[in-house]
């Protein structure tokens, strides 16, 4: 094939000097894609593709009309494409293209969700075995920027995850990262984009840092070179893109994971925070309490569920609003009407740094600014409202300052202005002096052609005449086929209809050609009063961005308020210990949709920190379980919860252990992420953090399980000593409260009469004596010689079988055995006339037998990693299949 010339030629070899994985090049009045490029789009986007030919080839191009580019770029975007723009510009020797920018996925300023759109850079700075994270997250449509950082790759996870950015950057070192990356791949639907190395480099990145936000914030946030590096890089990115937004970055802050309940991506999905586990919006705990009236609201009432807090000062000040707000209904109804007048402030903001806000963006932000001091009015009138901290979040923007943009927007912007920036009719009369008087000289030559039709008439008796305008024939004046013989002689006639002829005159052209030049002018001179005007709009991106927060703040609070008043929430008792007792507590989510039957939990620092918790399958387990985790982060977001009384220790971290719903599809076994998951707990959680396991050990077999699941419980309760409650079907583990002081049984309580099962739904304190899964089966329509097989099954197993187990105590380890057959505990150790080791020296052991025995005997569990017990006991196995 030969070379392409010509316009083909020139998409090539822009396309050549591009990374983006499309390009559209501008053509007179449209963009084209050529090649490959119209063939992905044609396929994309359902665009028609023809052939252009050059040279003697024909090339697929595809196009799409200058004015209708967004749409389909946003679209191209969010498939994930990375899609670079050249425009055509005007040359003394014709014209010439050149690529301005590149659209991404973190850099899209034209988006319609009202969700953060953040672009992350994660830069790994420590060594191979102890590597050390450095994140930074942009969102180029609100300007918000945060760097923070992170000890291990978990740690980096669980920051990824709590942003869920769109676009992720991956540093030099962490491109081969496979930890880090195959997860992000897995679990965030992000694209991920190698940006040239050099902006990750430390000097660089910390120049560009300090250029943007200045050296003293710089030093004052005190970050590490990794951090830095991933803030630097994403500037240059966004810098690169051409996005235009930098001005909007007005501020850089430190998110500090020690202010805020860890919560891992394993947690924040099991506790459906914001979607449900099968990535659905509703039926997640954000959209059941999303109530605000704004997308800024939403958006900051998500980032607090995603990052709840462990300041005490902080929760209390948020539950006192929410205590005076939920009291003040009718103020509170009248504050979120005002709330629904507000528009995306901090948006606003960046598309005017963009250079893309119009005029009727403009009057947007003059209509928000005003929704500021209206609230203040409703909250100073109000005494609950006025002494609670709302007044102070109100004043917490320069209300001086929105006060006098408003008024200088007030004077400036037409009432009803048109979309477009460059034709007029944006500006108010009595703005600008200079625009006064072409407005007067056109609205005088207006009202000439307006008046005309009637002049003409009275002057030479004619009936039937209009004048008008239209592209072909400029103004005219049209006269009906019955006077059209009568006009006077200076009439020059343009064109012959069928029942009328349309004429011009010398004065009308005259008074024509004046028209277009004030069109002209005034269309220029609004436009250049505009963007001074909107550039002084820009100036003022930060005061915009903080009444936008201090708006957001009030209506995140309002909601919390409206869901607490209409699902007869209660506030709770916040304190640093480590009791927690919830008096008639529900799921937040599930009872908007069942009759829900409350209950109590309560667990406490001394003898109960540790609850097993049993009952049939379907009783209701998982969810109060779920449902004590869920009232613990509404109160760490400063929420009311769902409960009759609430007195909550504060925790620093929430980790879930739940069964995996999904994880086989994406390639690892369950019972392998289980593990992981469970490693990652015992590794990480500390004293001062809540542990929901539902069923952990399920993924395997049954006594690999239950081993598990019973060493995993003693290192909780003996090493963590974090607040825990584990779901459990292994009856066996009920035992370990006999011997382990801080555990506790609860179980779901169930009713069985004349073979019938009935869920109560009550959780009561003691262990439950049967697990009912046959019956489940059997309910489930399990085919009846298979139900009747499995109790036969069951009834042998209990005959046959029984456990060793041991106690807590590690300076006095208590031998028990529980005898499967009679639901009960032989322990200690020879209580029952001999020691359950005594087995050991029966005649008929093998010696592989007998050594694992001797090596199981002189492990200390106490001392060993649980990951390593869980290797132990698979090699133990194997031995003994053997
Ligand atoms: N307190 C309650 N009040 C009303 N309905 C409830 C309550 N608790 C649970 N449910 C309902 O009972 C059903 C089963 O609950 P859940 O999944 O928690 O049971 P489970 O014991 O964990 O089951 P399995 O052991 O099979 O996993 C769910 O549909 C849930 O909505």
């Amino acid at each position: 094939m030969t070379e392409a010339t010509g316009i083909v030629g020139e998409f090539f070899s822009l396309k050549e000097d591009t990374d983006a994985e499309l390009l559209a090049m501008q053509c007179g009045d449209f963009y084209e894609f050529f090649g490959e490029d119209a063939e992905t789009v044609s396929d994309e986007l359902d665009l028609k593709v023809s052939q252009k030919s050059s040279h003697g080839s024909s090339y697929p191009m595809a196009g799409v009309p200058l004015d209708d580019l967004t749409p389909y770029l946003k679209a191209l975007v969010e498939r994930g494409y990375r899609v670079a723009v050249a425009d055509q510009y005007e040359t003394e020797s014709g014209h010439a293209r050149e690529i301005q920018r590149v659209v991404t996925p973190g850099t899209l300023l034209e988006t319609s969700d009202a969700d953060a759109q953040y672009l992350a850079a994660v830069v790994d700075g420590g060594s191979g075995s102890d590597p050390r994270y450095g994140l930074a997250f942009a969102d180029v449509t609100t300007g918000r920027f945060l760097v923070a950082e992170a000890a291990d790759t978990d740690a980096a996870l669980t920051e990824l995850y709590r942003f869920d950015p769109v676009e992720v950057l991956p540093g030099p070192d962490s491109r081969t990262d496979d930890d880090l990356l195959g997860t992000v791949r897995e679990r965030i639907d992000a694209a991920l984009t190698l940006h040239e190395t050099e902006a990750f480099a430390p000097k660089r990145a910390a120049h560009a840092v300090r250029e943007q936000f200045g050296s003293e914030t710089v030093e004052r946030l005190s970050v590490g070179p990794e951090a830095t590096a991933a803030a630097g890089a994403i500037l240059a990115y966004v810098e690169e893109t051409g996005a235009g937004v930098l001005a909007s970055m007005t501020r850089i802050q430190a998110h500090h994971g020690d202010d805020h309940v860890t919560l891992d991506a394993t947690t924040q999905r099991n506790l459906e925070l914001t979607e449900t586990m099968q990535g659905e919006r509703d039926g997640s705990l954000f959209a059941t309490i999303d109530h605000t009236q704004t997308s800024a609201g939403g958006r900051l009432l998500k980032e607090w569920l995603q990052r709840p807090r462990r300041a005490l000062e902080t929760l209390e000040q948020r539950q006192e609003s929410v205590a005076a707000l939920s009291s003040a209904a009718l103020e509170r109804d009248e504050m979120q009407d005002t709330l629904g007048e507000a528009y995306d402030l901090a948006r606003l903001a960046s598309k005017a740094t963009h250079g893309s806000a119009d005029a009727r963006d403009l009057l947007a932000v003059r209509e928000t600014l005003a929704v500021l001091p209206a609230l203040a009015e409703t909250i100073d009138s109000t005494p609950a409202l006025a002494e609670s901290p709302l007044a102070g979040i109100i004043d917490r923007p320069d209300r001086a300052a929105a006060a006098a943009l408003r008024e200088a927007l007030e004077d400036a912007i037409a009432e009803d202005p048109p979309s477009t920036v460059t034709q007029g009719e944006l500006l108010q009369y009595g703005y600008d002096d200079d625009l006064d008087e072409v407005i007067d000289r056109h609205e005088e030559v207006k009202q000439w052609l307006d008046t005309l039709d009637e002049r003409e008439k009275r002057q030479h008796g004619l009936s039937h005449v209009t004048v008008d305008r239209n592209k072909t024939d400029g103004y005219y004046i049209q006269v009906g086929k019955s006077a059209a013989d009568g006009v006077p002689d200076h009439y020059e006639q343009v064109k012959t209809l069928k029942n009328s002829k349309r004429f011009t005159t010398d004065e009308l052209e005259e008074k024509e050609r004046e028209i277009l030049r004030l069109e002209e002018q005034r269309g220029e001179l609004e436009y250049d009063l505009f963007e001074s005007l909107r550039d002084d709009v820009a100036a003022r991106a930060e005061l915009l961005q903080d009444v936008g927060r201090a708006l957001a703040t009030v209506d995140a609070l309002a909601s919390l308020a409206t869901h607490a008043a209409e699902n007869r929430w209660v506030k709770p008792d916040l304190h640093r210990g480590d009791a927690l007792d919830i008096d008639q507590g529900r799921h937040p989510v599930v009872e908007q949709t069942t009759e829900f039957v409350p209950n109590d939990v309560r667990l406490d620092g001394e003898d109960r920190g540790f609850l097993v918790v049993t009952g049939p399958n379907m009783s209701g387990k998982s969810t109060y379980m779920r449902q004590v985790a869920c009232i613990v982060l509404l109160a760490q977001i400063g929420s009311f919860v769902p409960a009759k009384e609430a007195t909550i220790g504060l925790v620093d971290g929430i980790f879930t252990r739940v069964g995996a719903l999904d994880e086989l599809a994406q390639g690892r076994s369950t019972f392998m992420v289980e593990m992981s998951e469970l490693s990652n707990i015992l590794h990480t959680a500390t004293e001062e953090s809540l542990v929901i396991l539902d069923e952990v050990g399920r993924g395997t077999a049954t006594y690999d399980g239950i081993s598990i699941a019973w060493a995993a419980t003693e290192y909780l309760h003996n090493e963590v000593a974090a607040k825990t409650l584990f779901a459990t079907h292994y009856h066996e583990l009920t035992g370990l409260a006999e011997n382990l002081p801080r555990v506790a049984n609860v179980h779901v309580a169930a009713d069985e009469r004349d073979g019938d099962v009935t869920f109560l739904r009550a959780v009561r304190d003691g262990p439950t004596d049967r697990s009912y899964g046959i019956h489940v089966a059997d309910l489930a329509g399990v085919p009846g010689p298979v139900v009747d097989r499995a109790r036969d099954v069951l009834e042998r197993l209990r005959e046959e079988k029984a456990i060793e187990a041991k106690g807590g105590h590690s300076s006095d380890p208590v031998q028990t055995v529980f005898d499967v057959s009679n639901g009960q505990f032989r322990g200690p150790a020879n209580a029952d006339g001999g020691a359950p080791n005594d087995t050991t020296e029966s005649d008929d052991i093998d010696p592989e037998t007998e050594a694992v025995l001797d090596d199981l005997e002189e492990l200390d569990v106490n001392e060993t990693p649980p990951v390593e017990l869980i290797t132990k006991v698979q090699e133990w196995q194997e031995k003994l299949s053997e």
